[in-house]
């Protein structure tokens, strides 16, 4: 087995809500080269999901306290690696030679890079490596012209990842290239598809954008040139989180219904919506996703995650009422034997 490195490259895997980061990391995790990696996830919403989604459950695999990286829970991200490291040592877990942090759709990428550096023992034993944002060709254009922190990653990546181009047309995707190009002349760009060698996106850890900013500042990890301001607050402020828990199984049909209906009226103001449901007359569990308007194929998952087999599905929302989408959805009778 090859030997664990010096200082342990840390990539970030980042990219606005919904934007296609678990289902790259699964991908990357499959790659032989990759398959050592510890992998740390951090969700802004109440119920984490996305660990059970990327289907590896050992002890290298560590999900963050909800909250977003970039500012409630940096210093969970430092003590997690710091845990890992010292189990690593100790030869409690498997040596891992990389460690990838999946951050939230939210996340602004240099505080979380920043961490590392500013940690007194981290910086003795890891190293950022390299940036990778994934950007979705449906929904970027939006989220670009309305959220500084979709900015901010695009601008502070080294690999750009640009997905759901098999939903895009081809015009669309030139012009979101065109744009990505304006704002990080200097990143790789690629298209999610099956060409896209995921061992790459990891490959070069010496002359990263964030890396080389963060070795070149002092203390206070001053970030590299040209990213676009951080708006007033933290987050574009009302963006929120909620989780709706369903006891029973769930009518498939009156969800559908619910679920088109909620995103006709509220689509813009409906970030994300995951969830594992259970539903009536199946035995697997569905995970489903929604990106604004844009609903994704239901995935039927092999097993229930955990012993757990009521539904969770999480939202999160800008400037949305949660009691409205709660009351609307109990009022839709998706719960078997609800009535309304
Ligand atoms: N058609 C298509 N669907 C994709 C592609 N990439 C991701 N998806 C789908 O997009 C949805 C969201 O993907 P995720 O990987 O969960 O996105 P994420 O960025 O991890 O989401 P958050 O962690 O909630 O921000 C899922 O239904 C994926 O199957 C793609 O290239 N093509």
């Amino acid at each position: 087995m090859a030997e664990v490195p010096a200082f342990t490259p840390v990539n970030l895997l980042t990219g606005f809500l919904g934007s296609g980061k678990t289902t790259l990391l699964k991908r990357m995790l499959a790659a032989p080269a990759l398959a050592d990696a510890a992998v740390l996830i951090n969700e802004f919403g109440e119920v984490g999901l996305d660990h059970h989604l990327v289907e590896r459950i050992d002890e290298t695999m560590v999900l963050l306290p909800s909250g977003c990286l970039c500012c409630a829970v940096r210093s969970e991200l430092a003590e997690a690696v710091r845990d890992l490291h010292s189990r690593r040592e100790r030869g409690l877990v498997p040596p891992f030679r990389r460690v990838i942090v999946e951050s939230t759709g939210l996340a602004d990428p240099f505080p979380v890079l920043s961490t590392i550096k500013a940690d007194p023992l981290l910086r003795h034993h890891f190293v950022p490596g390299t940036v990778i944002t994934t950007v979705d060709a449906i929904n970027a254009g939006a989220e670009l012209d309305d959220y500084v922190e979709s900015n901010r990653q695009v601008a502070v990546a080294d690999h750009l990842v640009v997905t759901k181009v098999d939903l895009a047309g081809e015009g669309g995707v030139a012009r979101l290239t065109q744009r990505l190009r304006r704002l990080n002349p200097d990143a790789v760009l690629s298209i999610a598809d099956e060409r896209l060698d995921v061992a790459q996106l990891v490959a070069d850890n010496s002359a990263t954008r964030a890396g080389t900013a963060l070795s070149q500042s002092g203390f206070f990890c001053e970030e590299p040139p040209g990213l676009p301001e951080r708006s007033a607050g933290r987050h574009s402020a009302g963006i929120s989180s909620f989780s709706i828990t369903v006891d029973k199984p769930i009518d498939w049909t009156a969800f559908g219904v619910w679920l088109t209906m909620l995103l006709n009226r509220h689509g813009e103001r409906v970030l994300r919506v995951k969830g594992i449901l259970g539903i009536a007359g199946e035995a697997r569990p569905v995970a489903i996703h929604s990106v604004q308007r844009l609903v994704h194929m239901p995935q039927h998952l092999e097993n229930w995650p955990s012993e757990d087999r009521r539904s969770h599905v999480v939202f999160i929302v800008d400037g949305l009422d949660p009691e409205l989408v709660k009351r609307s959805l109990h009022a839709f009778a998706v719960e078997t034997g609800a009535s309304n």
